[in-house]
Formats: structure tokens, sequence, C-alpha cells
């Protein structure tokens, strides 16, 4: 189905901004300082999670100034859609992670499914730890998995959200901070 661009551009303009772009880079700041302290001398292998993850692991592995390596994972679950279903490997890792410190970064621990397949991925694969850290957590009572991050840059209400990786339909990955669809 064709896009609308006008909805496109009516849904960013009548979107509530719960968190602007510096309180999202502050939030940034204290997850890379947070993750610094504790992973400095583990050699971490980090992995992004594709695609949601592109704008927080950006943003925060220039704040991790010790030796890392990168890799990604593309798994999605939501397709898009504003509601998510299967998870969906695209692109499983590439980098062999036997006994290594394994840094997973996303944008968003919503209902847990995607974090706790990828955690439980990594482990059967070997990793030595997984550790976690999203952007933002999602507050409700709708968790799937009981799983806790390691580190949460904001907590976000119970609303569909945007901005920061985040998608609304495919778009707005770009926006400069973080925006809640009008009246969900
Ligand atoms: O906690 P959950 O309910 O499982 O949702 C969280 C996941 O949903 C989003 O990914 P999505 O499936 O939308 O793919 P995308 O990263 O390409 O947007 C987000 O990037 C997380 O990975
Ligand atoms: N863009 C976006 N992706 C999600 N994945 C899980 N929850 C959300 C959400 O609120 N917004």
């Amino acid at each position: 189905m064709p896009v609308d661009l006008d909805h496109i551009k009516e849904v960013y303009a009548e979107a509530d901004c719960l968190y602007d772009d510096a309180e999202v880079e502050a939030a940034i700041d204290r997850m890379g300082q947070a993750i610094t302290a504790d992973l400095a001398n583990s050699n971490p292998l980090v992995f992004c999670i594709m695609n949601g993850g592109l704008v927080t692991s950006g943003k925060l592995l220039t704040k991790l100034n010790f030796p890392l390596q990168i890799d990604y994972i593309h798994a999605t679950r939501y397709r898009n859609e504003t509601r998510g279903g299967e998870l969906n490997w695209l692109v499983k890792p590439n980098t062999e992670m036997e006994d290594r410190n394994v840094l997973i970064i996303d944008d968003i621990l919503d209902e847990g499914h995607t974090l706790a397949a990828i955690v439980e991925y990594c482990q059967k694969a070997g990793a030595k730890s997984v550790i976690t850290a999203v952007l933002v957590e999602k507050k409700h009572d709708r968790k799937g998995v009981s799983l806790d991050a390691d580190y949460i840059g904001l907590q976000i209400e119970d609303r569909y959200i945007f901005g920061y990786g985040m998608d609304y339909k495919g778009y707005w990955r770009n926006a400069p901070g973080i925006y809640a669809l009008k009246g969900h």
C-alpha cells in the first residue's frame, strides 16, 4: 500500500513530545557513564539490534571510550506496525561470542519478547555474560516475560512512541526526541 506522506507528517505535527533531544542525550550520557564504570575492562562484544537500536547504539558507543568490538543483529517483531507478533530473525550474529562478555543495545523494552529471545540466543551461543542496555522501558502490566534490562535510559508511559530510532510505520526513526502518538 502506498504511504500517505501527509499522514506521516501530520502524525509528527500532532504527537506529544515526552522527552526532548537534550533530555534523551542526558539519559544516553548517564548510560554511557554507568556502562563505562562496569565494563571498561571486560573487552565486550556489542550488538546493535537493528533497526530500532541504530540511533541509541550510535550515540551510546561514542561515550564508551574503551576497547570493544561491534556487530549487529536484525530481528523484528512489529514489522513497522504498532502491534508485535512473532519474532522474525533477519540477520543472526556473525561474530563468535563463545566466552565473550556481550552487551546488547536496543531502543525499547516493551513486552520484552525481543530482548528475551536475543539474550537466550547469546547465552546458548556460549557468551560468558549477556548484559542489556535499552534507551527506554515502557511501563505496563502486559510483559510477556519477566526481564529487566541492566541499563535503562528513560521510563516511558504505556503509549506507542517514536523517534530516536523508533518508528511510526517505518518513518520518524530520525525524530530528535521521543514522541507519543496522539490519542494512543
Ligand atoms: O519488547 P518487545 O515488545 O518485544 O518490543 C521491543 C522491540 O520492538 C522494536 O523492534 P521492531 O520489532 O519494531 O523492529 P525495528 O527495530 O526494526 O523497529 C524495538 O526495536 C525492540 O527491538
Ligand atoms: N516504534 C515503536 N516500536 C516499539 N516496539 C515496541 N514498542 C514500541 C513502541 O512503542 N514504538
